[in-house]
Parts: structure tokens; C-alpha cells; sequence
């Protein structure tokens, strides 16, 4: 078992309504939310240096004792966590935020390299809660998360709920079948009226899946809006499900016992955002939720629920909190001289008001508190950079396993890949390019939209269908690149395909028949699609930002006794020359370095992606947010 060292996590007293700034891109049509497009630039990020740490013994730094209004929870909690073997109550002091933001995720690192059993020490009760759940509804990687986690944790011997809409016509509605009516109601005071919402729940892979019933989940489409556009009344849908979300472990009896109140939650992304805000203003008010905590795991914050401040009272949230979701744009970003840039801001409030904030690699946690990265978040952020984390994402092995996928029309693993070339040979003639076992197939697997960088592709494609390659490219979003990819696909017939839509089938194949994954995100949380590409032994070539630089180790054929090292290609800054460069280079060694190249895909192939890895560092950060009291205003 590994030394976890414990620190005191003061970084409480943000104020309520602290106002930041952002630019509003109103071209976001693919998920619901706000998009800072014109803010967000990474590539030219760099982590500060780890600092030196002074350690003093266990004990609580006065500035959080002082905001303690509940010392009872505080020392139950504490006596728990000196009760749990799986720790050890040495507390770690530095003056420094930054610096014991980098002690904790030196802890996490030791923590994930640990050799832990499998069943936790301390068993909590978690409540996911997020806007869409693979394999119920998925639209993107924020459902591959909610989807394999919590059964990740489950198994680790915690009881888990995930809350997340019931969307009768969404993208798969016949997922739901499993799912059986609670005959529990209740109603909720939002928008000017009480809605009365519905529970599902089905029990399956240890976890609770609980689904919120309401008409406004019923209609066609993505989670988010359909082939018009975003939905126009996801404010409302998504404050209906964090209001749901934080009935659920009080009244549904799974199994014959409610979660009851002691509760750790996790908040995903801003449609769940305010989970945190009600937890704090509606229900500890009245000495409901004072033992539990709430997470916020941010998946990407581009997204952040920005809506105009007259919404604010239909929210079902106090008045007097109306400053933890209080947004004021600057005046450059306001319409005309009477326009005031009030707004509110759902993710802001849980920045605010969650007990701790996750994000999903530990590059991104940095990036975000950063002007270039933060989306206007980032000095909110930066005060509270004493109790934010990165933990790297996992990978769902049972859908994600060569040897076992069964949407591929051949199994392979890393010791015989011959299964691999029948995929390639598969996926050529499936796309209609000429079935070529030494041509280099480059794939891009993605939404269409700003992050993901499909317009670098667009950029470089004349310059790489140069050479004697092959390029498929799935996607759907921004409609004039879903145009352009048809074009392409017209003018390099030979050479370029570009699968317009949303299969999960063809990416599974594209994944496993391609020889490289091409991803020029413009940022990147944690990205899950390069983590797929190296189980599936097909090489990386990524920007270097957030989880793409944490994951990819680049390739150096000289390293190790001229074994090499890496797993892939990242590169900097993000332009076409240094992302042609990167190509080149990994073209060249596919063609020339065939040993050096299988030991690469082998060497990916073998990395420990799996969810419990992370799941033992969720653990640790749920134990840290115990430690603290809850927040309250
Ligand atoms: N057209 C298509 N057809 C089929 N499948 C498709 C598809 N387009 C995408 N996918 C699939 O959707 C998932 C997308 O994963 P990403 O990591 O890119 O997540 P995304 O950016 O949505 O979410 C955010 O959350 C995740 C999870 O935390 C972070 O990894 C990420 O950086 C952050 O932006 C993958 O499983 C991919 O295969």
C-alpha cells in the first residue's frame, strides 16, 4: 500500500458572486451550454515545476477552522479517516496553493501506482449526476465516463446511483427497457410552476441507474436539440434534473433502503451544476445534505450554461444566492448601450459552491486557471486552485478490447495482431479504398466543431493526399465541414473518405483498422479516443494539450538500448507545419521502423488504462472532501 499523505484543504471563502468575463460563441449547435471558442488557446501551455513542500504533523490550518460552522461533522469525518487503514493521517502543509495543488497530485500519481485491494476502505454513497449515461444516452465522452466509472466504483464496494434524463426518443430509446417505473413523484417548483418529475431505475453492473422522467425529455433527438438546432428550453430541462437529482437519495428506496442524506455527489459539467447550489442554499438550510459533499468533474469547460440574469428566478434557488451564479459580461462582449451583460451562469455557481472540483486529466486541472485555458473562469478558478485535481480518465475494457469488440470482424491482442491487418483490410474495403496492406490509413474520429480541430485537417489534407496514403474521417456537427469532408471525399476518390453521423460501430472499426489517430484538438480535457487508439495498437499523432500531452509519451527510437520509448506523437504549436511535421515523421517510421513501430503499438497496448486505476483516486478525493465541512454561505 502506498504512503497517501492527507493535506488540509482550506481553500474555501470564494466569494459569492465574484464576476468574470467571457465571450458568448453563439455558433455552438452540437451541445447545449455556452462556448468561449475565441478565449480557449493551450498549445503554448507549459506546467510549472514541482516545488519543494514542508510537511508539518496532522492537523487543521486556522483559516479553515475559523469557516467551520459544523467542527461535529468536521471531527467525525476526521475520526473516519483515522479509523480507515487505507490511509495515512499525515497532513501536509504549504503556504503555497500551487504548490499543494502539486503535492496533491504527486499523492494521486503515488496513489494510482499503488497496489490497493480490491474493496475500499472507507465505502461511501455516491450520486453521479450528468446529463447523459453510455450506453443509455451518449453523445459524446462525458457519457463514456458516466457510464463506466460508477460501475468501476461499484465494485470497489461503494453504493452508486447515477441520476441522468429518461429521453424516450433520444439517441438510443430503447436502452431504457430495463428500466421500470419507481411509482415515486415529485414535484418541483421551477419556472413559474411545479412540475411533477418521474423516476426509472434499473440495477444493473452493481450501479443504480435512475432515470428522470418528464415530457420535456420525450421528444427527438440528441440529449442536447435535434436537426434545428440546440433545444431552447435546456435551462429548464437541466435545473429540473439537478432538482431530481437531489430528491432521488431521499425518497427512492433501491434495494429496499434510500441513499439517505450522507451522500457524496458528483456534479458533471454544468447541466448538473446545480446540484452544489440547491445542496447548499435549499436543503442545509433546513439541516438536510450537512454530512454529504458534492464534487463538480469538469469535462469541458467551453460549456457553462450561460443564460440571461431574468432567469435567475425561475431556478427554484433562493434569491439571496442570486450571486453564486451572477455573470457579468465585459462591455466589448454587450449587444448595445442598454445591454448590462448580466447573466447567470450555471457552472460558475458549482465553481462557487462544490466542496471540491475535478477535471479530467491533470494538465487540463492547470490549464483551466490559466486566461488562455480557464474560459474566463480562470481567476474564479486559480482561488480555488487548493482543492482542484486531475484524474486521468479510464477506459471501459469490456467495450473497448481488441480481443473481445464485437463490432470488429477480427480479434487481435498485443501478442498476434494479425487480427489487426484483417480490420485494416476490412475497413478499406468497407470504405470503398483500395485494400492495401502498406499503405498508412490515418484516421479522425470526432465532433465537427471548433475543439476538435477538424479544420486543421481541412488545412493539411492537400499537402498529406501528396503522398501515398489513406484518410477516413467520422464526424458530425459544423455543417459546412460535414460539406467539405463530401467534397474531399469526391475529389481524393482514391484516398479520402469522410463518414458523416454518429456510428458507434464504424468508430469502434476505425479505431482498430486504422495505423494512426489523428487528433488536432485545439483543447483537450482528457480526450478518450487516443486513449482507445493505443489499446487498439493504432499510434497517436495529437496536439500537445490537457490529457493528449498527459497520455501520449512521445517516441524516441533510441531510448531504452534502442528499444525506444513512447507510445505516439504529440505535437506544438498547434499549426499546420508542426502538425504535418508530426505526420511525416510517423508516416516515415510506419513505412521504415516496422520493428520499432510494433514495439510502440505494443507498448500501448500493454498500458494500464483500466477505471479502477482511476476510481482509487476518486476515492482519495472524496476522502479529502470529507475532511472539510461542507459549503455554506
Ligand atoms: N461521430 C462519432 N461517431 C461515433 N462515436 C463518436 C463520434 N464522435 C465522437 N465519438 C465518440 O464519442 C467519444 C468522444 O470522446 P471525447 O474524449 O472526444 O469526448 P468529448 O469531447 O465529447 O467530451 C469531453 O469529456 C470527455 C470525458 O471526460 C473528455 O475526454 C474530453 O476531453 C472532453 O472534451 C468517444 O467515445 C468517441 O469515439
Amino acid at each position: 500500500m502506498a504512503a497517501v499523505q492527507l493535506m488540509s484543504c482550506c481553500g474555501r471563502g470564494v466569494a459569492v458572486g465574484t464576476t468574470v468575463y467571457k465571450r458568448i460563441d453563439s455558433s455552438d449547435g452540437l451541445s447545449s451550454g455556452s462556448r468561449v471558442a475565441s478565449l480557449v488557446r493551450t498549445s503554448s501551455l507549459k506546467r510549472p515545476a514541482i516545488a519543494p513542500l514542508v510537511q508539518v504533523p496532522a492537523r487543521r490550518d486556522a483559516a479553515s477552522l475559523t469557516q467551520s460552522s459544523r467542527n461535529g461533522v468536521w471531527c467525525s469525518a476526521v475520526e473516519s479517516m483515522a479509523a480507515s487503514p487505507a490511509t495515512e493521517n499525515t497532513l501536509t502543509f504549504s503556504a503555497n496553493p500551487a504548490e499543494r495543488n502539486e503535492m496533491q497530485e504527486q499523492m494521486l500519481k503515488d496513489l494510482a501506482d499503488s497496489d490497493e485491494t480490491k474493496r475500499a476502505k472507507t465505502l461511501f454513497n455516491i450520486v453521479f449526476v450528468s446529463a447523459e449515461v453510455a450506453p443509455y444516452s451518449k453523445t459524446g465522452g462525458l457519457g463514456d465516463v458516466c457510464g463506466s466509472l460508477p460501475i468501476a466504483l461499484a465494485q470497489r464496494g461503494h453504493r452508486v446511483m447515477v441520476v441522468s434524463p429518461r429521453y424516450m426518443n433520444g439517441v438510443t430509446d430503447d436502452m431504457f427497457e430495463g428500466a421500470f417505473d419507481c411509482q415515486c413523484r415529485v414535484p418541483v417548483t421551477c419556472f413559474g410552476g411545479t412540475q411533477e418529475v418521474a423516476f426509472f431505475h434499473e440495477f444493473r453492473a452493481g450501479v443504480d441507474w435512475v432515470f428522470v422522467d418528464h415530457p420535456s425529455y420525450h421528444r427527438q433527438g440528441t440529449p442536447y436539440g435535434d436537426t434545428r438546432g440546440t433545444f431552447g428550453d435546456n435551462q429548464f430541462r437541466f435545473t429540473l434534473l439537478c432538482h431530481a437529482a437531489c430528491e432521488a437519495p431521499l425518497v427512492l428506496a433501491l434495494g429496499g433502503y434510500t441513499y439517505g442524506d450522507k451522500c457524496v455527489f458528483v456534479a458533471n459539467d454544468w447541466h448538473a451544476s446545480l446540484v452544489p447550489v440547491l445542496l447548499a442554499s435549499k436543503y442545509r438550510r433546513h439541516g438536510v445534505y450537512v454530512n454529504s459533499r458534492c464534487i463538480l468533474n469538469i469535462h469541458n469547460l467551453a460549456h457553462q450554461g450561460v443564460e440571461p440574469a431574468t432567469t435567475y428566478s425561475n431556478l427554484g434557488v433562493p434569491q439571496e444566492w442570486y450571486g453564486a451564479l451572477e455573470w457579468v459580461f465585459p462591455e466589448w462582449a454587450r449587444l448595445h448601450a442598454l445591454d448590462k451583460g448580466e447573466a447567470v451562469n450555471h457552472l460558475k455557481g458549482a465553481v462557487v459552491t462544490s466542496d471540491r472540483i475535478l477535471t479530467v486529466s491533470q494538465g487540463y486541472a492547470w490549464e483551466i486557471t490559466t486566461p488562455e485555458g480557464g474560459c474566463g473562469l480562470d481567476k474564479l478558478l486559480g482561488s480555488r486552485a487548493a482543492v482542484i485535481n486531475g484524474i486521468t480518465n479510464g477506459v471501459d475494457v469490456d467495450d473497448w478490447s481488441p480481443s473481445t469488440d464485437r463490432f470488429l470482424p477480427a480479434s487481435y491482442t498485443a501478442g498476434d495482431l494479425a487480427g489487426k491487418v484483417e480490420c485494416k483490410a476490412a475497413l478499406q474495403r468497407e470504405l470503398g479504398l483500395p485494400v492495401r496492406p502498406d499503405v498508412p490509413l490515418i484516421g479522425f474520429i470526432g465532433r465537427l466543431d471548433y475543439q476538435k480541430g477538424p479544420d486543421m485537417v481541412q488545412e493539411g489534407l492537400a499537402e498529406l493526399m501528396t503522398d501515398d496514403v489513406q484518410m477516413v474521417m467520422l464526424g458530425s456537427g459544423d455543417t459546412e465541414m460535414e460539406k467539405w469532408m463530401k467534397w474531399a471525399e469526391n475529389h481524393y476518390t482514391d484516398k479520402f473518405r469522410g463518414w458523416v453521423g454518429f456510428s458507434v460501430p464504424v468508430a469502434h472499426r476505425i479505431t482498430a483498422g486504422c495505423d494512426i489517430l489523428l487528433m488536432p484538438s485545439r483543447f483537450e480535457p482528457c480526450g478518450l479516443n487516443q486513449l482507445y487508439a493505443m489499446r487498439y495498437g493504432t499510434i497517436p499523432v495529437a496536439h500537445a494539450t490537457g490529457g493528449l500531452r498527459d497520455t501520449i509519451d512521445n517516441y524516441n527510437p533510441d531510448a531504452n538500448n534502442g528499444q525506444g520509448s513512447g507510445t505516439g506523437w504529440t505535437f506544438s504549436p498547434l499549426s499546420k507545419a508542426a502538425m504535418m511535421g508530426c505526420l511525416w515523421g510517423a508516416i516515415f517510421a510506419f513505412r521504415n521502423d516496422k520493428e520499432g513501430w510494433a514495439r510502440m503499438q505494443m507498448r500501448g497496448m500493454e498500458k494500464d488504462m483500466s477505471w479502477t486505476r482511476s476510481a482509487l483516486q476518486y476515492e482519495q478525493v472524496f476522502e479529502w472532501a470529507m475532511i472539510d465541512p461542507p459549503y455554506a454561505a
